[in-house]
């Protein structure tokens, strides 16, 4: 319900503001703008430093593209304000697409060198600006420009551009925290590897958040401009803008689309009550303490603490307590068991090879896995199982090899293609995405990788019916942290399922649980393929090995060292050999 009349309270408390240049109180519209004016950089900086993890520090670099376009184009070139806010919008999303373009393809550039790497563009942003006519030295005069006639004043027409900024950029970051787009954006936040594999396009993603996010602050930046009337660049392109919109988004909740506007207008509040007047350093320090005492007692933000409290939103088809029970779902994109159906190939390998330094994980492996069956992938500690996982999934690029999959070749496609191609994979350890409830972690497998389910809602309903066959039900709405092993183990099934996959690669999905909890893995993998979906099975427990499988495969050293039925292949001397270290000679 919150949801809905969310939206319709931002344009409600927008309209009701945009009132205020009728009542003639010129201090509070210089005072308002001023909040609006950190609640747009604030919640713009959030869109992918909060949403996705992020953290940018070249917001300053950002916001200055938008103040310059805007003093130039107006101050130098006259053109009509208002026309220089769009390209103001523009200029400052193509340099923050082209940084990101560049940063977000290295695999390590994430954390503090992401927040460096940003940063360092402020600088080089601010010493082009700084040597160049754009600026040259003295800075840029607006003083001639005339303010567009939108209110009664000059400062009630900038008030109302202001107001007009942050009833857009909350309205955005609103629907972005609520599309599919933003629940991608937040498994890439806790998780970028899991969330390719779920089919999350994480590159294309982050560079459309800080698109989106560069192109508000630099709107901002633009009027701003024109509000200051004289811009300069070490004004412009100190550390005030991004110091103040992490603290703020930090402070108010960077996983919520209201926590930077909470933060941003206490902030703003707090530095009019205590930095007035003769006492201003004081009042820095007041300012310090009261953030410090904030953050230490709410790390998670103002909106992640309320929220904490109101977790308890209904679900869509949620069964009650004790209704818990095994639900048959129809068969994903295979075929089922067939009975007795030609056992045609569904992935062929041929020749797939990894490397790691010069060791090889995998050397020239050629397989089949056809399709309706279990195959069991066996072989010691470090002969290339888990790799062979990954490499299929698309999690490492392989050095050389093919692997066909319904006519295509995805060896080295990214991961988030060939989940979308129909293949799905479990993680030896669990990788949940943390900070997402246990319904939303399976419902980013069902928007992503499998029917591309357009809406949150869409991917929540089908999500529910897979935690429902997994018996998760009614741990719905807890975040992993609140999962047993065994739970974790299913949560990972539940989302691999719930991509529909024609194919699902398990790496070891019974290791640490307990005897009766392997059975009821066993029961649960047994309905799986009864549903239709191929399986490759890697694995150590030979009794539920030899219970499931149809075929196996054995690895040692990275190369295939045998493959047939399971009984033969394990009592094959070389197989027995491999595995006891016993020569079979
Ligand atoms: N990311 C990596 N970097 C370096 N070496 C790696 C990496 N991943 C795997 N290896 C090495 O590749 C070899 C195969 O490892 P892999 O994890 O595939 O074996 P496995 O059969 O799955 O073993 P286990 O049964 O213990 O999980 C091992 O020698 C391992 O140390």
């Amino acid at each position: 319900m919150m949801r809905r009349i969310a939206p319709a309270a931002i344009v409600g408390a927008g309209a009701l503001l945009a009132l205020l240049p009728f009542f003639k109180l010129p201090f509070y519209e210089s005072f308002l703008y001023l909040a609006l004016f950190w609640i747009v950089l604030a919640t713009s900086w959030n869109i992918l430093s909060g949403y996705a993890g992020y953290f940018s520090f070249g917001h300053g670099a950002f916001f200055g593209a938008g103040v310059y376009t805007t003093a130039t184009l107006a101050g130098k070139f006259n053109w009509p304000f208002l026309w220089t806010l769009p390209v103001a919008a523009l200029v400052a999303a193509a340099i923050g697409t082209g940084v990101g373009a560049v940063a977000f393809r290295v695999r390590g550039v994430r954390g503090e060198l992401f927040a460096l790497l940003t940063l360092a563009v402020t600088f080089v942003v601010a010493t082009i600006i700084g040597n160049t006519p754009i600026d040259g030295g003295p800075g840029v005069y607006l003083n001639a420009v005339p303010v567009p006639k939108i209110g009664p004043t000059p400062t009630s027409s900038l008030f109302l551009l202001m107001l007009a900024a942050a009833v857009v950029t909350l309205l955005v970051s609103w629907a972005i925290r609520h599309s599919r787009f933003g629940a991608g954006l937040f498994a890439i936040h806790d998780d970028e590897e899991a969330a390719e594999v779920m089919g999350v396009p994480s590159y294309r993603w982050k560079l459309a958040a800080l698109a989106v996010s560069c192109a508000l602050a630099g709107w901002v930046g633009g009027i701003h401009a024109l509000f200051i009337s004289y811009v300069t660049t070490a004004e412009t392109f100190n550390l005030t803008v991004p110091l103040t919109v992490v603290l703020m988004s930090i402070l108010g909740g960077t996983r919520h689309w209201a926590g930077p506007a909470i933060g941003a207008v206490a902030i703003t509040c707090l530095l009019f009550a205590f930095t007035g007047g003769e006492y201003a350093v004081l009042g820095k320090g007041v300012i310090g303490l009261i953030l410090v005492v904030g953050i230490l007692f709410m790390p998670e933000g103002v909106m992640g603490k309320l929220r904490r409290k109101v977790r308890s939103a209904p679900l869509p088809a949620s069964p009650r307590r004790g209704e818990e029970r095994p639900t048959e779902l129809p068969p994903p994109t295979g075929e089922g068991r067939g009975g007795g159906a030609p056992r045609l190939p569904l992935l062929q390998v041929k020749n797939l090879s990894k490397s790691f330094r010069g060791l090889k994980a995998l050397s020239g492996v050629s397989l089949d896995v056809r399709r309706g069956e279990i195959l069991g992938l066996l072989g010691p500690n470090g002969s290339g199982k888990s790799t062979f996982i990954n490499v299929v999934s698309g999690h490492y690029l392989p050095d050389g090899g093919e692997v066909w999959l319904g006519g295509c070749n995805i060896a080295g496609q990214p991961a988030h293609r060939i989940a979308r191609a129909g293949i799905a994979r479990t993680y030896q350890i669990p990788r949940p995405f943390t900070q997402m409830s246990v319904l939303d972690n399976v419902a980013i497998a069902a928007m992503y990788a499998g029917q591309g389910l357009r809406t949150m809602e869409e991917g929540r309903r089908e999500a529910m019916q897979w935690l429902e066959f997994t018996q998760l039900a009614g741990k719905a709405q807890v975040l992993p942290a609140g999962l047993n092993l065994h739970q974790r183990k299913f949560l990972e099934l539940a989302r691999a399922l719930a991509a529909r996959p024609q194919l699902v690669l398990l790496d070891e999905v019974l290791c640490g649980l307990t005897p009766t909890e392997i059975q009821s893995a066993v029961a649960l993998i047994r309905r799986i393929r009864d549903q239709g979906t191929t399986i490759v099975f890697v694995e150590h427990v030979m009794d539920a090995v030899m219970a499931l499988t149809d075929r196996i495969v054995v690895f040692d050293q990275g190369a295939m060292l045998a493959e047939g039925a399971p009984r033969e292949v394990m009592q094959s001397p070389a197989v027995m050999s491999a595995y006891l270290g016993v020569s079979h000679a």
